[in-house]
C-alpha cells in the first residue's frame, strides 16, 4: 500500500510551488520538530511498545506526536480510497515545507497565494474544509522549504526509508504535521476574531471541537477593545458609602401642620404665637425621624437645607421633647454652633420651646472669663458616699493635722467652702440639661473645669457642620468625641457599675443622637467620619427641582445627581460692573440709595434720589451700548444684561413687620478694617444715613456687635456693614438686601453671605459689586456653577450702574476719602502702621 502511494506521489514542479528561503529560526525549529517525531536511529517499536512510548513524551513533543498520529491514519485512509492509477501532486513533501510562524501568517494575508491546480486538489477526498480553504488559495511561499533538503535531512532520508520502509510516509507525516498546525491556527485565528468565546468549545462553521493549539508564544497578542464613546456614561458605582449616596430627598415646598408632628398643645400654642403657623419642610422632615413615629430613624443624621429654611427648629423642638421627661438636671444635650451670635439665637428658640417644661438651657461663649461662666454652668452635689469619704478623709487628715484639729473651725470652715459632711463626698456636675457651646469654650470646659463631663449625653447637635468640621478649633471635634467615649464606660457609673459589669452585666451608655446640620452640607466622608456618626442617614431639602429626585421612579437618585447647595427659592440675584474697583463706594452708594431706596424718609436724600433716577433713565436707554465699558468681561449674555432696576422692582420685603417699606440692607466687607472704614466714609459721603449705619465686626469689642444688633432690632440701624463673621447663621429680622462690597471668596462663603436674607419664605434680594479683575472668576463660580453645585431658582441679573450723573458725589468722594485719611492718620498712629484712607476703596 505504502508502495502504491510512493508509486504515485509525484513531486511538486518548481513551477507548481514558489519557494522562499526559511528564516533561521524556522529552520532551528524543523530540526527539533524532526527529531520528536521521528528517532531514525531506534528500531521501529511495536505498536505496544510505540503506545508505551507515545505515552510519555515530553509535553512539547506530545502535541505533535498526536497530531501527526492522525494525519498518518487520515493519509493512509486518503491514499486506500484513491483510485488506483489516479495521481495526485497534492501534496506537499514533509521535508520540504515549514512550519506556521506569525511571520509566516502575516505573509500568508500580504501575499499573493500560490496558484495550485484545483484538479489535483480535488483527488484528495479527505482533506478537511479548512485544507480546501488554504489549498484552493495555496500554501504560502515561505511555509514550503525550498526545494533544497538540508544536509542532516539528507543523510536521515535514507535511514528513514530502511526504518519505515516508505519515503512517503515520512513525508506525509511532515505534511500532515504543518498542514495541520497551520489548518487550527487559521481556524483558530478566524474563531477569535469572529467570537473569541468560541475558541473553548466549537467553532462556529464547523462542529470540530478544537483542541488547544501549542503556539509557541508566537500567538498573537490580545489587542484592547476599540473604545466607546462614554461621555454620555455615568459609573454607575459610587465611592460614597450607601448612606451618603442615596439620601432622603424631600422638596423644599413641603408643608405640615405642628399639630400633626405631634406637638402637644401648650408647645403649639407658643408656636403659633411667635408666627410659627406650619411646619416647614426641614421640620416637617426630620422631627418625625427624631421623635418615636412610624418615620423614627434609630441612628444619626445629617441635615442639607438651604440658609434661613427653618434649620433650628428642626432640631431644638424634638430634642425639648425627649429631654421634658427626664427630672434630675444632668447636661443631656450639647448644641455645638461656631460663633457667639448663633449661640444666642440657638438659646433663644431653646428657650421658647423649652418654656414651662423646668429644662435648664446654658451657654459658654468666650466672652467671660471661664471662672465666671464654671459658677454658672455647675453645681455642687453632696452625694452619700461613706467608702469615698473614708478614702478622702485617710488623704486629708494625716496625723499632724489632727493635733491642730479645732472643731469650732472645722465647722465654718465646712460652711464656708462647701466641705461635704462626714460621710458625703462633694461631687461636682453640670447644672443645665441643654447647653450652647462655641468649640472652642466647649473644649476649654471638657479639659480645665472640674466635674464637666459628657456622660449623661444624649443628644449632640452640630450647626453650620462644614464650618466646624472645616476649622479646627483646638481639634475639638477628637476632644469631644474622646469625652464622649469615655463617659460610655462602665466607670462613670462607680462602684455599682464596676461590680453589676463584674457579673456580665452590659454597664456601657447608649450613644448620644447626633444631628449635624448645615446649607452647604460637606460630603468630605473622614471630615463626617471624624464624629463617629453611628447608622446615619442624609436628608436634603432641595428645591422643587430636586423633587422628582425624591420620586420613587427616580429612586436610583444618587448623591452625585443631587446638589446639596440650594439658595432660597425666594432670593434675586444681581451682579453690578465695578470698573477696575477705584471708584467700589460710589457703586455701593448708588445701589444703596437708587436701586434699594435705603434713605426714603430725608428730603435731602428724595431730592438726591429724585435727580439720580431723572439722570438714570436716559443711562436707562443707553445702557447696551456705553454701559458694558463698566463690566466684567466674563458675565456672560446668559445673565440678564439689563439698565439700572428702579427701587420698587426687588424692593418688596414679605414680612408683616409694620415697618415694612423700610429697606435694611447687610453689607459685606472682607476686613473689619474695610468695615469700619466704609462705615465712616458712607457716613462722610451721605451724611443723611450715617446715624443709620453699624458695624459687626471682629475687632471691635463684642458689646459694640451687640449693641448694633439691639439697634437694628429696634429699627434705628438699618445698614449693618459686617465681616464673614455675621455671614453664618446670623437671623436678622426683616433683612431685606445683602450687599457683596467685596466678592466672596468662594461659593460657599456666597450662599451664606446671600442666605442673610429671602429667610423664611421672604422675599430678599443680593448685591454683588464685581470689578473687571474679579469677573471671570465670579462668573465662573458663582454665576455659572460649571460644577452643578447649586440650585436657583433664578439667573443672576447684571445691573449696569452709571456714575455719570454723580458729579457732585465724585467731589464729595474725594474731600471725604482725604478727609478719611486724615482721621486714620490720627486714630492709628500709635496703635499700628497706617493704611491710608484710600486702600478702602479697592478693599
Ligand atoms: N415654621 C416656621 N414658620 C415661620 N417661621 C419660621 C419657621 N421656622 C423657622 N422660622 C423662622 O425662620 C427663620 C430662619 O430660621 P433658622 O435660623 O432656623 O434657619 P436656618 O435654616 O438655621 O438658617 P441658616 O442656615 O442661615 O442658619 C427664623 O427667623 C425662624 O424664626
Amino acid at each position: 500500500m505504502a508502495g502504491a502511494f510512493f508509486a504515485r506521489f509525484i513531486p511538486p514542479t518548481k513551477k507548481d510551488l514558489r519557494f522562499s528561503k526559511p528564516s533561521e529560526a524556522l529552520q532551528k525549529r524543523k530540526r527539533g520538530l524532526d527529531s520528536q517525531v521521528t528517532d531514525a536511529s531506534t528500531p521501529p517499536p511495536s505498536p505496544k511498545k510505540q503506545k508505551k512510548s507515545e505515552g510519555v513524551p515530553s509535553s512539547g513533543n506530545k502535541e505533535v506526536y498526536k497530531k501527526d498520529k492522525r494525519f498518518r491514519s487520515a493519509v493512509d485512509d486518503s491514499v486506500q480510497k484513491a483510485p488506483d492509477g489516479e495521481k495526485t501532486n497534492a501534496s506537499t513533501p514533509a521535508d520540504e515545507t515549514e512550519t506556521i510562524s506569525s511571520e509566516g501568517k502575516k505573509d500568508l494575508a500580504k501575499r499573493q497565494p500560490v496558484k495550485c491546480d484545483p484538479r489535483k486538489i480535488e483527488a484528495s477526498p479527505d482533506i478537511t474544509k479548512t485544507e480546501d480553504i488554504i489549498l484552493q488559495n495555496g500554501i504560502p511561499d515561505n511555509l514550503v522549504q525550498n526545494g533544497k533538503s538540508s544536509k542532516r535531512e539528507r543523510k536521515q532520508r535514507p535511514k528513514r526509508l530502511e526504518v519505515n520502509g516508505s519515503d512517503a510516509e515520512i513525508a506525509s507525516v511532515k505534511h500532515s504535521k504543518i498542514l495541520s498546525r497551520f489548518k487550527k491556527s487559521t481556524v483558530e485565528s478566524k474563531v477569535i476574531q469572529n467570537d473569541p468565546l468560541d475558541v473553548a468549545g466549537n467553532v462556529k462553521g464547523t462542529n470540530e471541537a478544537i483542541e488547544p493549539v501549542v503556539a509557541h508564544g508566537l500567538e498573537p497578542l490580545p489587542q484592547p477593545l476599540l473604545a466607546t464613546s462614554d461621555s454620555d456614561e455615568k459609573p454607575s458605582y459610587s465611592s460614597l458609602p450607601p448612606w451618603l449616596a442615596k439620601p432622603l430627598i424631600i422638596s423644599a415646598d413641603r408643608r405640615v401642620k405642628f399639630a400633626d408632628l405631634g406637638i402637644d398643645t401648650k408647645l403649639l400654642k407658643i408656636l403659633d404665637d411667635h408666627g410659627y403657623k406650619e411646619a416647614f419642610a426641614v421640620q416637617s422632615t426630620v422631627i418625625p425621624l427624631l421623635l418615636p413615629t412610624p418615620s423614627y430613624h434609630p441612628g444619626d443624621l445629617c441635615i442639607s437645607a438651604a440658609t434661613g429654611s427653618g434649620k433650628t427648629l428642626s432640631y431644638v423642638l424634638p430634642m425639648i421633647k425627649a429631654l421634658d421627661t427626664s427630672t434630675a438636671t444632668r447636661l443631656r444635650g450639647l448644641i455645638v454652633v461656631p460663633t457667639r451670635e448663633l449661640v444666642k439665637q440657638a438659646r433663644e428658640t431653646c428657650e421658647l420651646c423649652a418654656a414651662g417644661t423646668g429644662l435648664r438651657v446654658g451657654t459658654a461663649l468666650g466672652n467671660v472669663a471661664i471662672r465666671d461662666e464654671q459658677r454658672t454652668l455647675m453645681r455642687v452635689d453632696s452625694v452619700y458616699d461613706p467608702q469615698s469619704s473614708a478614702e478622702q478623709q485617710q488623704n486629708y487628715m494625716k496625723a499632724e493635722h489632727w493635733t491642730q484639729f479645732n472643731l469650732h473651725d472645722y465647722v465654718s470652715e465646712i460652711k464656708g467652702l462647701n466641705v461635704p459632711l462626714p460621710g458625703y463626698v462633694s461631687r461636682r456636675e453640670p447644672n443645665v440639661d441643654i447647653l450652647i457651646s462655641t468649640p472652642g469654650r466647649l473644649v476649654d470646659h471638657i479639659r480645665f473645669t472640674k466635674g464637666f463631663n459628657l456622660h449623661h449625653l444624649q443628644w449632640l447637635v452640630i450647626d453650620e457642620a462644614d464650618r466646624l468640621l472645616n476649622e479646627s478649633f483646638q481639634e475639638w471635634v477628637d476632644v469631644v468625641m474622646n469625652s464622649l467615649d469615655t463617659g460610655r464606660s462602665f466607670d462613670v457609673f462607680g462602684a455599682t457599675g464596676k461590680f453589676l459589669s463584674n457579673f456580665g452585666v452590659s454597664m456601657s451608655r447608649k450613644h448620644p443622637r447626633k444631628v449635624v446640620l448645615s446649607a452647604t452640607m460637606t460630603k468630605d466622608i473622614s471630615k463626617l467620619n471624624s464624629l463617629r456618626l453611628v447608622n446615619p442617614k442624609l436628608v436634603v431639602i432641595g428645591a422643587s427641582e430636586t423633587e422628582k429626585l425624591a420620586d420613587p421612579q427616580h429612586s436610583t437618585a444618587k448623591i452625585e445627581d443631587v446638589a446639596l447647595i440650594t439658595l432660597p427659592p425666594t432670593l434675586k440675584e444681581h451682579s453690578v460692573p465695578a470698573g477696575d474697583g477705584s471708584e467700589k463706594p460710589l457703586y455701593l452708594l448708588r445701589v444703596l440709595l437708587h436701586h434699594i431706596g435705603v434713605d426714603p424718609s430725608t428730603k435731602n436724600a428724595l431730592r438726591r434720589r429724585a435727580s439720580l433716577q431723572k439722570s438714570d433713565s436716559s443711562h436707562h436707554a443707553s445702557s447696551s451700548d456705553s454701559s458694558d465699558s463698566l463690566s466684567s468681561p466674563s458675565l456672560s449674555d446668559s445673565e440678564s444684561s439689563s439698565g439700572e432696576s428702579t427701587p420698587s422692582s426687588d424692593y418688596k420685603p414679605a414680612t408683616s413687620s409694620p415697618n415694612e417699606n423700610i429697606a435694611r440692607v447687610l453689607v459685606f466687607t472682607r476686613s473689619s478694617e474695610a468695615a469700619s472704614r466704609l462705615s465712616r466714609l458712607l457716613s462722610l459721603l451721605c451724611p443723611s444715613i450715617a446715624s443709620k449705619v453699624g458695624t459687626i465686626i471682629k475687632s471691635s469689642k463684642s458689646s459694640a456687635s451687640r449693641k448694633t444688633l439691639s439697634s437694628y432690632r429696634q429699627g434705628k440701624v438699618t445698614i449693618i456693614i459686617a465681616t464673614d463673621r455675621a455671614s453664618r447663621g446670623l437671623d436678622l429680622p426683616s433683612l431685606t438686601h445683602v450687599i457683596n462690597y467685596d466678592v466672596p471668596t468662594s461659593l460657599t462663603v456666597y450662599v451664606h453671605r446671600v442666605g442673610r436674607t429671602a429667610r423664611a419664605g421672604s422675599k430678599g434680594s443680593a448685591w454683588t459689586l464685581v470689578t473687571h479683575g474679579e469677573g471671570k472668576w465670579f462668573s465662573a463660580t458663582i454665576t455659572k456653577d460649571s460644577d452643578g453645585k447649586i440650585v436657583r431658582s433664578g439667573a443672576m441679573e447684571r445691573v449696569n450702574v452709571k456714575l455719570d450723573s454723580m458729579k457732585d458725589i465724585k467731589k464729595e468722594y474725594g474731600a471725604a476719602l482725604d478727609r478719611l485719611e486724615i482721621e486714620v492718620k490720627t486714630d492709628f498712629r500709635s496703635k499700628r502702621p497706617s493704611r491710608t484712607g484710600r486702600a478702602i476703596v479697592g478693599s
